[in-house]
């Protein structure tokens, strides 16, 4: 578990974080959120020690951060930087391994820990000598997530970890943080500037303005109650739509027979965004099938505007 405590660091007088207060529970995946200057980079800086604060505490597991020494730091708190930050020098394998390498971790563990965090991940094993350059944008990410993962951290910062990468590579790799997120469970702090991208990753969110914490919780209470003029601005008119990005077909369909069964049939399971934008092409009702192709249920637009 970490705390933030009326945490505030000043530049030249400057506020860049000023008294944010924030509990992120064990195994939560917290966004933070916010115009780009508001202070995310600099409060992901303050946990990791990147810089120190200049008023407030970082507690992990009840502990203040001041007080540990830089490589007990560097095992608990795994960091993907922006871009990459790979070394190009250095292939793949080497780049997984280097926080292991600093901590001493003789050669045969190294290589273990390797193999275990390129499956994790989801990368051929052939990749391991390969050099970043050679490698996808997507596919650097991955070593970049695994590279920060292990010295298996408690804690996982990510800072505009995907904003680079091309649309479908980036809901590709969102994708593959959840996958990772499910198997090892760590506590995530993750920096964005999308809203989407919050809303799809995060189990709570915090809203930033001018280095002062606006909002945090669950998505659908920021989407739903914006607490002031700026949370709602910053939330957007694609509120109902980003909504979706979390829901499938099956919170939104009828269930009640007589089903439409010459109608398109679409999975329970699809994303309930796709569907809605299926209805919105002209498709005046869907039909819904479950794991083997039975129908289960229906759906058209007034089902959407119920929620
Ligand atoms: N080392 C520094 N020296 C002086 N000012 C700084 C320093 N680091 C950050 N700032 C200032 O602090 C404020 C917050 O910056 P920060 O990078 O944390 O914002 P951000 O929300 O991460 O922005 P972005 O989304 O653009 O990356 C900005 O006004 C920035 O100019």
């Amino acid at each position: 578990m970490i705390r933030l405590e009326a945490l505030s660091r000043h530049f030249d007088g400057h506020a860049a974080v000023e008294d944010v207060s924030l509990e992120i529970p064990e195994g939560t995946l917290q966004v933070l959120i916010g115009p780009s200057g508001c202070g995310k980079s600099t409060l992901l800086r303050l946990i990791n020690r990147l810089i120190a604060p200049t008023t407030g505490r970082v507690l992990l597991d009840g502990v203040d951060t001041a007080t540990l020494a830089p490589e007990a730091l560097r095992r608990r708190i795994g960091y993907v930087i922006q871009g990459t930050g790979l070394f190009p020098h250095l292939t793949v394998a080497e780049n997984i391994a280097v926080v292991p390498r600093l901590l001493g971790w003789p050669k045969a563990a190294r290589r273990q820990r390797v193999e275990a965090l390129m499956e994790l991940v989801r990368l051929e094993p052939a990749l391991a000598t390969r050099y970043p350059a050679a490698l996808s944008g997507g596919q650097q990410q991955r070593v970049g997530i695994a590279r920060a993962l292990a010295a298996d951290p408690a804690l996982l910062l990510m800072d505009e970890s995907f904003s680079a990468l091309d649309p479908v590579t980036r809901r590709q790799l969102q994708a593959a943080l959840l996958d990772i997120q499910q198997r090892v469970r760590k506590t995530i702090v993750f920096v964005t500037h999308d809203m989407e991208e919050a809303v799809r990753l995060g189990d709570r969110i915090a809203l930033m303005q001018d280095g002062r914490l606006v909002q945090n919780g669950p998505p659908d209470a920021l989407l739903r109650h914006p607490v002031n003029a700026f949370a709602a601005a910053f939330v957007g008119e694609e509120r109902a739509l980003m909504r979706l990005a979390r829901h499938s077909v099956a919170d939104f369909m009828r269930t009640e027979p007589p089903f439409p069964l010459a109608a398109p049939a679409v999975s329970a399971n699809l994303p309930a965004r796709q569907a809605l934008s299926r209805l919105l092409d002209g498709q005046p009702v869907l039909l819904v099938t479950g794991p083997s192709g039975e129908a289960v249920g229906q759906i058209a637009l007034q089902d959407f505007a119920q929620e």
